[in-house]
């Protein structure tokens, strides 16, 4: 297994025209056979091969780094509905100085990244075991980050509710989406503005040795989200703005 890995990596990289050092590359590995070994303990992803979870979760994940968001210049991001810990772990290993938070609601999720980042010794790294609708009205979270991403946790308009209250004013997020990408903006309008924030960029680019695109969407804050946002635990998914 090892050997193909290595060289599907490599070729994955050089396609998104991504270099980093082997230590990194030896960490993808790590997260790569953790999520493949304890997939059926943690219930982490559908994805059950070594080379489908480097395709679809961390390729697909790197690819966020072909917009040139300026990871260099954020000290705070949140990946809000992680799951097995996508997008946030590849780009973390990537970036370890930045404070990642991690959020989800499923407790085995979040112990298994925990085990993740005891090993990567990723010692900016926190995790949150909670519901968005909830953790977005604390104190200590709200209007917190430079960054938030998101990727396969709801609809656009679902999305902004649950994810804009944590980024600062002036903050942005990006939310991963694929070919239905424009439905969800024609349905986002309302939601957009209720929490006082606008499209910036929708940048779509191809996933390495795959045949999907990536579209991300790039939002930006220009206000406080008002304090009702979030509303109540599974009202943004029920009647989405
Ligand atoms: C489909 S998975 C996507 C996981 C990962 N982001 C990925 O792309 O593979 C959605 C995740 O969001 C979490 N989740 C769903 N609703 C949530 C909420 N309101 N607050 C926090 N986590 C939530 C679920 O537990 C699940 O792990």
């Amino acid at each position: 297994m090892d050997n193909r890995i290595h060289f599907l990596l490599e070729k994955g990289l050089k396609e998104l025209n991504i270099s980093i050092n082997s230590s990194q590359k030896d960490q993808i590995i790590y997260f790569l056979n953790m999520i493949e070994m304890n997939n059926r303990l943690f219930n982490l992803t559908g994805f059950k091969t070594h080379e489908s979870i480097l395709v679809e979760l961390i390729f697909d994940s790197f690819s966020l780094l072909k917009t040139n968001f300026p990871f260099n210049e954020i000290n705070t991001a949140i990946d809000v509905g992680t799951g097995a810990g996508i997008p946030g772990m590849p780009l973390n290993i990537l970036f370890p100085n930045i404070h990642f938070y991690y959020l989800d609601s499923n407790h085995k999720k979040i112990d298994f990244l925990k085990i993740v980042s005891n090993h990567l010794n990723l010692d900016q790294s926190f995790f949150l075991c909670d519901r968005a609708e909830s953790l977005g009205h604390s104190s200590l979270y709200r209007e917190k980050f430079d960054f938030a991403m998101t990727r396969a946790l709801s609809t656009l308009a679902t999305n902004i509710e649950l994810v804009t209250p944590f980024i600062k004013v002036k903050g942005r997020a990006v939310f991963f989406k694929g070919i239905s990408y424009q439905k969800e903006i024609s349905l986002a309008s309302n939601s957009l503005s209720l929490l006082n924030c606008q499209l910036d960029s929708i940048i779509p680019i191809p996933i390495p040795l795959s045949n999907r695109t990536n579209h991300f969407l790039f939002i930006s804050k220009s206000a406080s989200t008002p304090a009702i946002y979030p509303r109540r635990i599974g009202i943004p998914q029920k009647k989405p703005l």
